[in-house]
This record gives structure tokens, C-alpha cells and sequence, in this order.
């Protein structure tokens, strides 16, 4: 049985929740998935950095009270964040990068990547930041490692919105995508129709783990703006960054308008799209639209996501599930360990599924 070493950066929602997946369920996923997961490195701006590369115990970390959390006192911890010696010293497999997003430069999340794709480690993140600013420049460089670089839960947390376009499309052209890619203003939005104040409904949305750090980057639409660039990219194969898309929030919705609004059967959405145009480039915009109760992505409700592909041969297909949430947002990062593990052990036998496919008898 193989197994994976992680370093995870930023311990606060979305890696404690892996930490949580690991520590309750490991046996379990080890035994379906062929390797086992263990954490040698975690970094926190607040905790201060632990290293044990004979396995950290996440039990007593994970009892602790997030904001209480010190590893200035434990064996083989620090009161400093030492986030590139950790990224470039540590012997680990895959480096786990959920520290906030930041919009502008993807800073400094961006050098953490580089860092660990520098040193011939996998990188997993659901960091839009490094991701919209600087996707292909990053992309390249693992190559260039031999080592992969997967950010599913970049866009709708754990719900596989790039894998499933980028295996389960071959074949035909995807001419555009448009989608409710940010949970907590499609939150919001159904809170303000049932009355409650946009303060109070942010503050709920911050609470349940769906906000960013700045839940400014949420309702005024900066966290679509570079999941569209990242979808842009990634599907359409566009070179966009964040300056190139249009963006207007939900800040002016009241109460008051999404009350009328769904008194005359619609609903006000965060709507993100990309387009291809006639003459092959490709433009993309985040508004608030006033959907009918008929239109695909009217009912998408509380943290829900959808995306919807515009395809030549299949018409329009959607993808809905989760946009965020902590544990939705960790599976997203289990699933491209996975990605990790099936691109560099794909000829390994180790998985329940790929024995039984092997065994079973052929004709
Ligand atoms: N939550 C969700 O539903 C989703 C989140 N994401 C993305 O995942 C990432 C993590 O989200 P989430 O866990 O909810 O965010 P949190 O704010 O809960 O956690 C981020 C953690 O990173 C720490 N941190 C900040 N800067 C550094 C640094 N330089 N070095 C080490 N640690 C640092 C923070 O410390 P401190 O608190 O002290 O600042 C905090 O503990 C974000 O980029 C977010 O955009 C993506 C999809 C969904
Ligand atoms: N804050 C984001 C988290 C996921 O990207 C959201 O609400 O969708």
C-alpha cells in the first residue's frame, strides 16, 4: 500500500476538514483508494508551524478551538509560520495550499505554489488566487517538475465542475459557460427574499464557512470574476485575468427588490458567464440577472452552485452541487489527490477496482 505525505498550508476551514476526513476516515478511504494519507507539515498564519515526518496527531489539534490553536509548545513546532522552509524542506508528497484568496496578485498563495512546484512536490489548492492570476505560467512549471498541479475546488468546491469538462467533453466544442458560482451571495440573495437585512445575511454566510476571509470578494463579485477566468481558461481555452471581466455585485439588491422580484416569479442571481464569439475570442462578465422561475439556474438555492455548458453536439448540460461549504470544499481537495494518484501510479494495481477489473474473467 503506497501513501501520501502532506504539508498543508493554512489551517483554518477548508484543511482542517481534510485534517477531520483523514483522521475519522483513513482506514476507510486507504482500503477503497489503494493509499493511505498522512500529514507531516501544517503552517498557520495564527498557529505558527509543526513538522513531524513520522506522522502529526491530528486528534488533539483538531479538539482544539480553531482560534486557540498553538504549535509554539509541541514537539517539532513554532511560533513562525516558516512557510517557504516547510514548502521547500519538508519531505512531502503534495503540498495542500488553503490560505485565503486574494484577488489582486494571488499573494501569497501564488509563491507557495511556485515554491512547492520549484521543488518537485504535487500541489493541491482551492485557491482561486494563484489559479486565475497565474494558471498556465503554473501549469508549465509542474511539467517541467514531473509533478502535477489540480485546483478542482477552485470552482464550486468539491462539486467536479473542471474535471467532468475536461474528460467527460472530448469531442465536442464547448462554446460558452454560465453559472451561480459563488455560495455565499447565492446565499444572501435567498435570505434577503425572505427579509433579512444584507449585514445579517453576510454575517450567516461567514458563520456557516462559506464567506471568504473578505466577504467583500464574494458580494461585490470579485471571487466570480476569477472563477469565469478560470473557467475561461481552463474550458474555453482563453488567456483572461481578472481585469478583463466585467463585474457588478449584489450590494444594491435590498430586501425590499428580491421580495418584488419574486412576487413577479423571478429570481435575482450572481451570475458568472464566458462566451465565445464569432471571431474565436472569448469574453466573459459577472452581473446580477433577474432569472424566471423556468431558466436552469433559478432554483439553484442556499450555498448551491451550477454551471451550465453551452456544447455543439449535446446542447446545454449543467452541473449542480455545492459552491462551498468546508467539508464540501476538503473533498475537493481528496479528489485531486486522487487525480494525483491515478496520473503517477495509473499503472499501478492497488486500488479494490483495479484488481477486480484485472481478475475479472474476460470474454
Ligand atoms: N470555504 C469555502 O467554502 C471555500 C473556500 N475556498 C478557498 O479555500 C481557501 C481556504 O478557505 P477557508 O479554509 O474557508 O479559509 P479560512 O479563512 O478559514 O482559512 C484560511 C487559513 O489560512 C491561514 N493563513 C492566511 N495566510 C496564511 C499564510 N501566509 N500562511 C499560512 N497560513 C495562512 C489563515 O490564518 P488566519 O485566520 O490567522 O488569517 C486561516 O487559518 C481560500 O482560498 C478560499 O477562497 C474555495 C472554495 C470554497
Ligand atoms: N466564498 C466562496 C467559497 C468558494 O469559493 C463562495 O461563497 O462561493
Amino acid at each position: 500500500m503506497g501513501r501520501y505525505d502532506l504539508a498543508l498550508i493554512g489551517f483554518g476551514g477548508v484543511n482542517r476538514a481534510l485534517a477531520e476526513l483523514i483522521s475519522q476516515r483513513g482506514e476507510r478511504l486507504a482500503d477503497e483508494l489503494g493509499f493511505a494519507l498522512r500529514v507531516v507539515a501544517i503552517t498557520d498564519l495564527r498557529a505558527g508551524s509543526l513538522v513531524d515526518t513520522d506522522g502529526i496527531d491530528l486528534a488533539p489539534l483538531l479538539a482544539a478551538e480553531p482560534g486557540e490553536l498553538s504549535f509554539a509548545d509541541l514537539p517539532g513546532g513554532s511560533a513562525e509560520t516558516r512557510n517557504e522552509n516547510v514548502i521547500r524542506e519538508v519531505a512531502a508528497d503534495i503540498v495542500v495550499e488553503a490560505t485565503f484568496t486574494n484577488p489582486g496578485d494571488g499573494e501569497p498563495a501564488l509563491s507557495h505554489v511556485r515554491w512547492a512546484l520549484e521543488a518537485g512536490k504535487h500541489v493541491c489548492t482551492t485557491n482561486k488566487g494563484p489559479v486565475a492570476v497565474a494558471g498556465r505560467e503554473l501549469k508549465e512549471l509542474a511539467e517541467r517538475h514531473g509533478v502535477s498541479f489540480e485546483f478542482e475546488g477552485s470552482v464550486l468546491s468539491g462539486t467536479p465542475v473542471l474535471r467532468t469538462a475536461r474528460r467527460m467533453f472530448g469531442g465536442l466544442e464547448i462554446t460558452g459557460v454560465q453559472g451561480i458560482m459563488n455560495g455565499t451571495s447565492n446565499y444572501v440573495l435567498g435570505r434577503l427574499e425572505e427579509g433579512v437585512e444584507l449585514p445579517e445575511a453576510i454575517a450567516q454566510a461567514q458563520e456557516l464557512g462559506y464567506a471568504e476571509a473578505d466577504p467583500t470578494a464574494d458580494i461585490e463579485g470579485h471571487d466570480v470574476q476569477l472563477k469565469a477566468v478560470i473557467l475561461a481558461n481552463e474550458v474555453l481555452g482563453a488567456d483572461l485575468r481578472r481585469e478583463d471581466v466585467v463585474c457588478e455585485g449584489i450590494s444594491q439588491i435590498t430586501p425590499r427588490d428580491a421580495q418584488d422580484a419574486l412576487g413577479k416569479g423571478l429570481r435575482w442571481k450572481l451570475v458568472g458567464s464566458a462566451t465565445r464569439q464569432a471571431d474565436g475570442t472569448v469574453t466573459a462578465r459577472v452581473a446580477p440577472v433577474a432569472l424566471p422561475a423556468h431558466h436552469p439556474l433559478a432554483g439553484i438555492s442556499g450555498p448551491g452552485n451550477a454551471v451550465s455548458f453551452h456544447t455543439d453536439l449535446l446542447g446545454t448540460v449543467t452541473v449542480s452541487g455545492p459552491g462551498a461549504g468546508r467539508t464540501e470544499t476538503a473533498y475537493a481537495l481528496l479528489s485531486d489527490i486522487i487525480a494525483i494518484h491515478q496520473r503517477h501510479h495509473a499503472h499501478d494495481d492497488t486500488t479494490p477496482v483495479r484488481r477486480a477489473l484485472k481478475e475479472a474473467p474476460r470474454g
